[in-house]
């Protein structure tokens, strides 16, 4: 999938968003998209996802119900249980009968007992008396046991504690290295990439992508680049003492 010359200003907004911003996704890799705030992120997954219809080219474009999104904060009825999240995320897809839900179907994502008691515990427990924690962690590990062609996070660790903050960049790695998924992953965390093996970093500054590179050559690139913004994430990567944009 590629974007090309796209110019974007929301009607109330003032000014531009995208700025003749232009990009591609290549296959099969995890794309960490890192920006500032109110850098664009959000607005450029909802350009990727379709939800935004916008005047650029878009060439080789993912059908629309071939891309899963995690759109932040939508709102759930606070009296559901894990278990109805489940039935809500998994059989509208169309992938999964009711009757076959349970816990144990999420084993295969699982890599220790820990996990395990945490899944059973959310599957009785109400939505609304979750941790925002634990609400994220449950929504990221049911969407990936989702079958799509592309997956877009924003965010996925926002307010997730370090230890389930690896298992959910554990849940993404598998979409990628298991059925070789497509990825787009908006952060403000730079530590997240340690999550990740293959991936590609994607810097999205004054309303373009100024560094699309692979996990070898991003720092490089970073780098090169005269803004604020990249000069901040190069010092956060190499100091390793601090590290959130
Ligand atoms: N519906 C809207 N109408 C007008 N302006 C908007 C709208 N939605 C977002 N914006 C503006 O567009 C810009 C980009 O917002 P966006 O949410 O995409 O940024 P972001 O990089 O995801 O930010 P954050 O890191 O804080 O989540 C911001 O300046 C925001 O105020």
């Amino acid at each position: 999938m590629k974007i090309e010359h796209l110019n974007f200003k929301y009607k109330k907004g003032d000014r531009l968003v995208f700025d003749n911003l232009s990009f591609n996704l290549v296959q099969g890799k995890i794309h960490i998209l890192l920006g500032r705030n109110g850098g664009g992120k959000s607005t450029l997954l909802d350009v990727l996802s379709g939800l935004l219809r916008v005047d650029a080219v878009i060439l080789n474009p993912i059908p629309k119900n071939e891309i899963l999104y995690q759109i932040q904060g939508v709102p759930i009825l606070s009296t559901i249980k894990g278990k109805h999240l489940a039935e809500l995320i998994l059989c509208a897809s169309g992938q999964y009968k009711s009757r076959d839900l349970s816990p144990e179907m999420c084993s295969e994502l699982f890599n220790d007992h820990r996990e395990w008691e945490k899944i059973t515990y959310l599957w009785d427990q109400q939505y609304g008396k979750m941790s925002p924690g634990e609400r994220r962690w449950l929504t990221i590990m049911l969407y990936c046991m989702l079958d799509k062609s592309l997956y877009l996070f924003d965010e996925p660790t926002a307010g997730v504690d370090p230890y389930s903050g690896m298992q959910i960049a554990r849940f993404i790695r598998r979409l990628q290295e298991k059925k070789g998924k497509t990825v787009v992953y908006a952060t403000h965390k730079i530590q997240d990439l340690n999550g990740f093996k293959d991936y590609r970093v994607l810097v999205l500054d004054e309303g373009k992508i100024v560094v699309n590179e692979d996990g070898q050559h991003w720092l490089q690139a970073c780098k090169k680049e005269k803004g604020p913004f990249c000069k901040r994430i190069v010092a956060l990567w190499e100091n390793s003492s601090s590290n959130l944009i």
